[in-house]
């Protein structure tokens, strides 16, 4: 496949804050010119940081200047959608969409802008660190080279998959959208074990920490299921059984499972609330 499609366009970001600015940040670090990223962004302490941290230009309302962008990206909460795509409607129309909003279907999408050829991704918190993992879909009126830009955009951030069923979006938001907040739970459930078992919060900290870290590397660079990877570490009547004992007793895994159901069937609900279901 030819990768060698270049970004070589103004790119607007309609919201900036979290997500938009691990999105900016990738980009500016691969070189994409700063001038040429444009942010429509009402809070004026965030619009500040955007121009002093990356040197792009950042106003508090869609304009003109919208019109010059080649690719817009929607990075606003899904419940203010509606409000922040009616001023940028009479610009929108030219440009390549891409939505990271959880929910908002490809349709209200092309509804508010005016364009057909709309790209979801769905990213998560560690593209701050260049660790995310994003899903990605695009729709049929997207081409070879739109969805290689939005590779190249993204490639910063992390790791890209795309899907083929829009409605598999729903699955990648309660997976890996939502997901390190799980596995920040979990550290949080470690740590607080730690302390209550006599450790302090700081080493505490650092053992949680990298226990996550060093199992979710050794699961990477392994062939092994986690299942298996699981049962090398619980030897028969030893310290582990009795810590996934406890778990299974208690239904954690099915109440793991029941949560990212939760997550997914959230996602379709801001869906829906956009004629999507
Ligand atoms: N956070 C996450 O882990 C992930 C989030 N997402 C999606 O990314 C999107 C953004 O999330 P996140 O970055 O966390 O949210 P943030 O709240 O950090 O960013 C949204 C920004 O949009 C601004 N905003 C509000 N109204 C408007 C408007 N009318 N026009 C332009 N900008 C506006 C907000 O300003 P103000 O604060 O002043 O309201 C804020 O700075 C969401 O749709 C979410 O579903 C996707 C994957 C992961
Ligand atoms: O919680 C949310 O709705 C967003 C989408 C995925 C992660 N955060």
């Amino acid at each position: 496949m030819n990768r060698s499609t270049s970004l070589n366009t103004t790119i607007a970001f309609i919201g900036g804050g979290n997500m938009a600015s691990a999105i900016i940040g990738g980009l500016v670090r691969a070189g994409h010119p700063a001038s040429t990223i444009l942010v429509v962004e009402p809070s004026p302490e965030q619009a500040l940081r955007l121009r002093s941290q990356f040197g792009v230009q950042a106003d508090a309302a869609a304009g003109p200047a919208l019109g010059a962008a080649g690719l817009i990206v929607w990075a606003v909460k899904p419940q203010v959608f509606e409000a922040a795509a009616a001023p940028c409607a009479p610009y929108a129309s030219q440009a390549l969409q891409l939505s990271i909003m959880a929910g908002i279907p490809c349709a209200a999408i092309e509804k508010a802008s005016g364009s057909a050829r709309v790209v979801r991704a769905m990213p998560n918190t560690p593209a701050l660190i260049g660790q995310g993992m994003s899903g990605l879909y695009a729709r049929p009126a997207v081409t070879l080279d739109e969805r290689l830009q939005v590779e190249q955009m993204l490639a910063p951030t992390g790791q890209l998959l795309w899907v083929e069923q829009e409605a598999q979006l729903d699955a990648v938001t309660a997976l890996s959208g939502s997901g390190p907040a799980y596995v920040f739970y979990l550290l949080e459930a470690m740590i607080q074990a730690g302390v209550e078992l006599g450790l302090s919060a700081e080493q505490s900290r650092q053992l949680a920490q990298q226990t996550v870290a060093g199992a979710a590397a050794l699961s990477a660079q392994s062939s092994e299921t986690p299942e298996v990877l699981r049962q090398r570490v619980t030897s028969k009547g030893g310290t582990t059984h009795a810590a996934i004992s406890t778990l299974e007793a208690r239904g954690v895994k099915l109440a793991f499972v029941r949560a990212l159901h939760a997550a997914a069937e959230r996602a379709a609900e801001l869906g829906a609330e956009f004629g999507k279901n």
